[in-house]
């Protein structure tokens, strides 16, 4: 579609008991009588960052003083197309209302989706549940090998987990998922995992991450009845693919030269940010990193980094 996007600076303002604030929209807006974040037009010159401090401050009377890049959503409405320039507000002034008259609601993020939301915030919400830094298990060869990887990687930061181990058989990789899904449970870190659509199934996961082949005999996202489903992408071809099948979020790779994939070309950053650019939904920058570049991906538009070997001294994987 051709029509010029409309750009908007919205905000997910996070209070220190890490509550989220919305705004209903009055009736006779485009997109009325729905929640929304709150924000507005980036006016010409304008950078989305200034308009996204005027917007709060017209609009709920708070000054930002800490923000950062969560999402840009490009959505085409059959009335408009907008740009979502999306950022998250973990730190701001003065105390928040409705000047406007709108409706306003600090809500937990996990009760967000009790609310309805124009189309096009269905990956912000997405965005805001999902942790930054993912550890991604390596071929671990017993039960207490890949608990004790668990364990460093939650101690070095990583928030959520995606069990992936290609050489075990599905009985095996039962038993390594039920060894650490009660544990990841109690502490609520997301446990991702890296098999067939069958076994994912059976084992009643919560989310299910499909390799490149696997996604690409996916039929549709309804396949799958778990709350998150994710793929890997390495190319314009698959990332699209992703797209077309409804896919909440990817890991793009290889940003960086990586031990494991020594033959397959890097990204890097530029590329990188290119296909985030394009890409609305949230992408995990993976290949190569450590957790030192959390910031830069995040500058790039990423949700935030995973890696297999991000989470110890010295490797990159
Ligand atoms: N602020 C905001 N706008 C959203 C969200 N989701 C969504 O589709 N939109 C759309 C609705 C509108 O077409 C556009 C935002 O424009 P707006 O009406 O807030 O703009 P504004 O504050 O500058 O208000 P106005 O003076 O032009 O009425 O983006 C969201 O979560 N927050
Ligand atoms: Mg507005």
């Amino acid at each position: 579609m051709s029509r010029k996007l409309i750009h908007v600076a919205a905000a997910v303002i996070t209070n220190l008991s890490g509550e989220v604030l919305i705004a209903k929209r009055s009736e006779a807006q485009h997109q009325g009588g729905l929640w929304e974040f709150p924000g507005g037009k980036v006016e010409q010159g304008e950078s989305a960052l200034s308009a996204l401090s005027r917007e709060l401050y017209e609009e709920l009377g708070i000054e930002v003083t800490e923000a950062r890049p969560l999402i840009k959503v490009p959505h085409h409405y059959s009335d408009k197309s907008v740009l979502l320039d999306v950022f998250e507000v973990t730190r701001f002034t003065g105390e928040a209302w409705g000047k406007e008259g709108q409706p306003i609601k600090w809500v937990a993020k996990a009760e967000m989706d009790h609310f309805s939301f124009p189309a096009a915030n269905q990956p912000i919400l997405n965005a805001c549940l999902l942790p930054t830094m993912l550890a991604i298990t390596p071929d671990f060869t017993t039960l207490d090998g890949l608990v004790d990887f668990v364990e460093q990687a939650l101690s070095c930061g990583a928030q959520g987990v995606m069990l992936r181990n290609h050489t075990l058989s599905d009985d095996m990789f039962e038993r390594a998922y039920q060894r650490i899904n009660g544990m990841l449970a109690s502490a609520s870190i997301p446990l991702i995992v890296n098999c067939s659509l069958e076994l994912a199934t059976a084992l009643q996961a919560d989310a299910l991450h499909l390799s490149a082949s696997r996604l690409s005999e996916l039929q549709g996202r309804d396949q799958f009845s778990g709350r998150w489903l994710s793929a890997s992408c390495h190319n314009r071809a698959e990332l699209d693919r992703a797209l077309a099948k409804n896919i909440d979020f990817i890991t793009l790779s290889p940003v960086l030269s990586t031990g494991s994939h020594p033959e397959t070309e890097p990204l890097g950053w530029p590329i990188f940010q290119q296909m985030v650019d394009e890409c609305a939904i949230p992408v995990y920058a993976l290949g190569g990193l450590d957790k030192h570049v959390l910031e830069q991906a995040i500058g790039c538009g990423a949700q935030g980094i995973a890696g297999i070997s991000a989470w110890s001294q010295g490797q990159k994987g």
